[in-house]
């Protein structure tokens, strides 16, 4: 059997996630905490020397990569058509989609997050307004750019049907959300994408990929207690300065 190694606190192990349990893929769920450290223990470090979150393996097929292991998936299981079309043009723009996200609405949703969940904890202190503002136009944007340029006037990203493109978006918007931050306010067409995303994935597995974190006072104040979060400082302070 397929095994996955996640932490749905991370938004890209949560989009593996979804996809494998709306496909009705069978895995093996192997937790890797990150707030734990478990990453950098020896025995993921044989399994990936990224030392990062999701992994796949298959077999004796090891792939890193989110968006990587999800293709895999969709092609190894023969998905319905519509989460990556086979039609060159469709393709491309779920391609586009995938492509432009990285850099843009995941990393201008993790700072978010970051700044208000993890910047008081590691640097012990509130996050400073100008860092936040920044932070909070960047984000903006990019969610103008999900509803101007890739939405528009669909149902979903790339058409009338639900894509990879669709399940990588939500996951990356939750991220803030799950910090008490209400991204969708003054946004309607987007909370009607949201209600169709989570329509198609069924809003009891929608809530299982986001349990832990909608649990967010808990999770910090594990990281908070963690043993590990000197381990963990360098890497935020670097991150935040
Ligand atoms: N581009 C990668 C990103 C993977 C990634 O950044 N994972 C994070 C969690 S969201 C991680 O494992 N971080 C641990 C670390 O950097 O120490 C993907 O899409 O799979």
């Amino acid at each position: 059997m397929m095994e996955l190694y996640l932490d749905l606190v991370s938004q890209p192990c949560r989009s593996v996630f979804l996809l494998a349990k709306v496909l009705r893929i069978p895995f093996e769920f192997k937790l890797i905490q990150l707030s734990a450290g478990q990453h950098y223990s020896e025995e993921f470090g044989k399994i990936s020397i990224v030392r990062k979150v999701p992994v796949m393996k298959d077999g004796s097929f090891i792939l890193t990569e989110s968006i990587a292991i999800m293709q895999y998936m969709v092609q190894k299981y023969q998905a319905a058509d519509h989460w990556y079309p086979a039609d060159l043009q469709q393709r491309a723009r779920v391609n586009e989609y995938l492509s432009w996200q990285h850099t843009n609405l995941r990393a201008h949703g993790s700072k978010v997050f970051l700044y208000r969940a993890m910047y008081p904890i590691i640097m012990d202190a509130p996050v400073p307004a100008e860092k936040m503002n920044v932070a909070l136009e960047d984000l903006k944007k990019s969610l103008n750019l999900l509803e101007e340029k890739f939405l528009q006037n669909k149902p979903f990203i790339v058409g009338d049907k639900i894509s990879l493109p669709d399940l990588v978006a939500i996951v990356e918007i939750m991220q803030p959300v799950c910090t008490g931050l209400d991204v969708f306010e003054g946004r309607p067409k987007l909370i009607a994408w949201r209600d169709r995303v989570k329509k198609e994935l069924g809003e009891k597995l929608f809530d299982e990929a986001n349990e832990v974190m909608m649990n967010m006072s808990s999770l910090q104040h594990t990281m908070q207690n963690s043993k590990e979060l000197e381990m963990f400082k360098p890497m935020f302070q670097k991150l935040f300065s």
